[in-house]
């Protein structure tokens, strides 16, 4: 086994997450974990970015350095931590930021901020990152590329099960006995929960539910959100903020609502897009990892629409459901540093396996 660093910032836009991982990318074991949260400031500013305002070059270039910058703090952190020498990494996987996400049309590209120089040059590790964009160059969506770490650590499994990752969207991976693991995004996790509990309540996400938890479904409002066409299209398929913003939820909102019955239905349209993917396969377990899985309404409703599946999280498999995305980057890196493919063609839709990455030598 060799010590791997993964650095995950999600589409949630909460903070960094920071994981030490020994692997030998059959198996991976979570030695030491820190996350640190985004500054208001700087996370204003990257929903700025997200939401398509104007920026100026200039100001681009500093928030690449900046997010470089923090990534290299949490690295130092992690180490500091766990007292673990910067000589004892192999390398770091660093997700990076994702500012946008554009799979499909004339000229996709998936653009993540935090520059790797300054990773690999500050804490004396090579350093990889750009995971998504040379799937993109084989035509593939870039994403979600955690599937293929789903497969390895916990797809030795003779019963059909699924892992969801709810994160500020929500992505599946699909484990049947026998068969190579397909997955993809299904549309929202908490992104529209954490935008809606923030406009009415200030708070950047909607803690155990309790705001969720005042309100009742509307049931005009939760089928007028399931008819978002991107839900009904096929896979291979990922999204983002690009298409679940403000503005797609305010157009699509009824005149006389409460806030708390917004808040409500948000979080059951949530697990309405998920649960209508996962009940397309035979019954079996499914396992939540990512935020969404600390939301007790989350979590219930999605037991309850699917009444013939074991609905539980990762950690019951022995996989830390915080842990697990930024898991995944250090597999990945794992998976370059040792020139080995990271995605799988069967779900991003690239035409074939990939070594992905840019890898930034600290010398
Ligand atoms: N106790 C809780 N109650 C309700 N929601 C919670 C709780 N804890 C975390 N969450 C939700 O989880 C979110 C953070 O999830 P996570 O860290 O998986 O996101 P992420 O890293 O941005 O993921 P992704 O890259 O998959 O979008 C928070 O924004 C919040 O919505
Ligand atoms: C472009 C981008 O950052 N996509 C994220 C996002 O957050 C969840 C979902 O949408 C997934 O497709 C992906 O993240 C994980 C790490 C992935 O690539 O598997």
């Amino acid at each position: 086994m060799e010590l791997f660093i993964g650095i995950m910032s999600g589409t949630s836009l909460d903070g960094i997450d920071a994981v030490l991982v020994a692997t030998n990318g059959q198996q991976a074991e979570l030695k030491a974990s820190t996350s640190r949260p985004f500054a208001e400031n700087l996370r204003q500013r990257l929903l700025n970015l997200a939401a398509g305002h104007a920026i100026t070059a200039k100001q681009w270039g500093e928030l690449d350095t900046e997010l470089g910058q923090a990534y290299a703090d949490i690295v130092l952190q992690l180490l500091a931590e766990s007292g673990i020498s910067a000589t004892q990494v192999r390398a770091i996987g660093c997700h990076g930021q994702t500012v946008w996400h554009q799979p499909l049309g004339q000229l996709p590209f998936s653009l993540q901020l935090g520059d790797a120089n300054r990773l690999a040059a500050q804490t004396g590790i090579v350093a990889i990152n750009d995971f998504r964009r040379k799937d993109m160059a084989l035509g593939g969506q870039g994403a979600p590329l955690v599937p293929a770490f789903h497969q390895q650590v916990l797809g030795n499994t003779k019963h059909m099960r699924i892992v969801v990752n709810i994160g500020g969207i929500a992505n599946i991976t699909v484990l049947a006995p026998g068969q190579a693991a397909l997955g993809y995004d299904v549309g929202p996790g908490n992104m529209l929960m954490d935008l809606w509990c923030k406009q009415h309540r200030g708070q950047a996400f909607d803690k155990d539910a309790a705001f969720g938890l005042q309100g009742q479904v509307n049931s005009a409002l939760l089928a007028n959100l399931l008819t978002e066409p991107w839900l009904a299209l096929p896979a291979p398929k990922s999204t983002g903020r690009e298409l679940f913003d403000e503005a797609w939820l305010v157009a699509r909102l009824p005149a006389a609502i409460s806030a708390a019955d917004v808040q409500a239905t948000l979080a059951e349209f949530s697990a309405c897009a998920i649960a209508n993917e996962v009940a397309k396969w035979p019954a079996g377990e499914l396992l939540v990892c990512g935020g969404g899985g600390h939301n007790p309404l989350l979590m219930r409703r999605l037991s309850a629409l699917l009444p013939n599946w074991r609905v539980d999280t990762t950690n019951s498999a022995g996989v830390d459901m915080d842990a697990m995305e930024a898991m995944a980057f250090a597999w990945l890196a794992h998976q370059t540093w040792h020139g080995l493919p990271g995605n799988l063609p069967a779900v991003t839709g690239a035409s074939r396996p990939a070594i992905l990455g840019a890898i930034h030598l600290p010398g």
